[in-house]
């Protein structure tokens, strides 16, 4: 799929937001992908993950033992990840503030893992949940993710194949524009 047809899909489901949105990392937004709606048809999630599967360099893919996504975003494009690549998939939680394996997911030691967002903004939930699989005894080799908002800045420590990069602006909490602060703010994400 090309750059224009994923984002096709994005208008088409109603993902691509505006409005005043908080996003994970605490920074202010005008735009936000809502990638739920994209994911809520089954043959569209099915077919994204399929292209996504197609960025990963095949050395990588034939090395992968399971993927692993972090929640609530991560999870149906992650069990669709695991459907293209014929991987077992299973997802990290945060209820106590920290990401890890629960509902009696575990790594067998030194397991080679494919990390899967949605979108990637700052990397700082990419790199927390990378550190996650560590500590679950993995190792995460690459991660892939429908939307780079990072620019190509966000440095995740290991390969990062996303399907579409976006460019919208992010705003640090002191330095949001006055026409996008006179808007009322929202937190779509569940990063407490
Ligand atoms: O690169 P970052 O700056 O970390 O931002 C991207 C993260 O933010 C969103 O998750 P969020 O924490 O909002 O929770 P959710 O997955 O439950 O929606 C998204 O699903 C990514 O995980
Ligand atoms: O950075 C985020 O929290 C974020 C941005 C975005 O566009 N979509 C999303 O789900 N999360
Ligand atoms: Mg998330």
């Amino acid at each position: 799929m090309t750059q224009d047809e994923v984002l096709a899909e994005f208008r088409k489901s109603g993902a691509l937001l505006e409005g005043h949105f908080k996003l994970s990392s605490g920074r202010h937004s005008g735009h936000y992908l809502q990638c739920a709606r994209v994911l809520m048809h089954p043959h569209r999630a099915a077919l994204l993950a399929e292209a996504l599967a197609e960025r990963i360099p095949g050395d990588i893919v034939d090395s992968l033992d399971a993927v692993v996504s972090p929640a609530m975003g991560g999870i149906i494009i992650g069990h669709e990840m695991g459907r293209a690549l014929h991987l077992d998939a299973m997802f990290l939680e945060r209820p106590e503030g920290k990401f890890h394996l629960r509902r009696g997911f575990s790594l067998a030691p030194g397991a080679k893992v494919l990390m899967v967002e949605d979108v990637v903004t700052t990397g700082l939930s990419s790199r927390e949940a990378i550190a996650a699989v560590g500590s679950e005894g993995g190792e995460v080799l690459a991660e892939v993710a429908l939307v780079d908002r990072s620019n190509g800045s966000a440095d995740l420590g290991v390969p990062f194949f996303p399907l579409i990069d976006i460019d919208f602006p992010t705003y640090a909490e002191g330095d949001v524009p006055e026409d996008l602060a006179a808007i009322p703010i929202t937190k779509p994400g569940s990063r407490k």
